[in-house]
């Protein structure tokens, strides 16, 4: 494996991207049977940047998404996060789990196609469980999650459960929620997949919005031309591979 081109963990850089993967694999399955779902995939994203992903079905992209949000672990390859405050450059891959779980909970946000909302609560409610997880405190709980609610522009709807709520909404609170730890790192697994053309492009925008305004850096998959057209960069998958040019 070819070693990071950039200091190694935990030495300050001012200029190490806020995600960065290399050489990462994924197979599945052992034997005849076994699937090269990820091969050999490097990639750099920096502050305020969308990065998109597409590819046809079956190419990597979710795959791609859990290995750089450390819900899966690569067969071979790394991933760092950097960027942060203090310069630090940390391996993720190389982390013991409970140090894993709270950089996930406080570092990186997860927005997923099916919004992923609990029914029985509010859309105040859902957007505080990540909060809720990494025990802040109710004062600032509550005002992170009006700040939150606001920046979605669902101020509105705090009160309303999912089933309350229309599609975008919806995703919208999911995003709200992925924002709520102002994570360093974004990551939507085809946040769009199941809204019809207008409110993806409400909620593309929005997200692309966010992650100017917030410098957090992205990473989306998808279909959905009209989330190509907003991306700074887009990234093509196909049997794993990204293609190079
Ligand atoms: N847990 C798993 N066990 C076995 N095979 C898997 C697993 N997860 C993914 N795969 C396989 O890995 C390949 C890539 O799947 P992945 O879900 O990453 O593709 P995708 O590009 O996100 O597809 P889609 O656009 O349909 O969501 C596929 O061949 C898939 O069947």
């Amino acid at each position: 494996m070819t070693s990071p081109t950039h200091a190694p963990v935990g030495r300050p850089t001012a200029t190490a991207p806020v995600l960065r993967a290399e050489g990462l694999s994924r197979a599945f399955g052992t034997g005849a049977g076994q699937v090269h779902a990820l091969a050999d995939v490097s990639l750099e994203v920096e502050a305020s940047e969308l990065v998109v992903v597409v590819g046809p079905s079956g190419s990597g992209k979710s795959t791609l998404l859990h290995l750089l949000g450390g819900l899966d672990a690569p067969s071979s390859g790394r991933v760092w996060l950097g960027g942060g405050p203090d310069g630090a450059v940390r391996e993720l891959t190389a982390m013991a789990e409970e140090e894993q779980h709270a950089v996930r909970r406080s570092e990186i946000g997860y927005v997923f196609q099916a919004f992923g909302l609990v029914p029985v609560l509010s859309a105040a409610e859902n957007v505080e469980v990540p909060l809720r997880l990494a025990r802040t405190g109710v004062a600032e709980r509550t005002e992170r999650v009006a700040a939150a609610l606001a920046a979605v522009g669902l101020s509105e709807h705090a009160l309303q459960r999912p089933y309350e709520l229309s599609g975008g909404q919806q995703q919208r609170v999911g995003i709200a929620r992925a924002l709520v730890t102002e994570p360093r790192v974004l990551l939507a697994d085809e946040p769009t997949g199941q809204l019809d053309s207008g409110t993806a492009a409400v909620v593309m925008d929005l997200v692309r919005d966010l992650v100017r305004s917030r410098g957090v850096a992205a990473v989306v998959t998808t279909h959905d031309p009209e989330l190509m057209a907003r991306a700074d960069r887009v990234l093509v998958l196909r049997d794993g591979r990204l293609d190079a040019g």
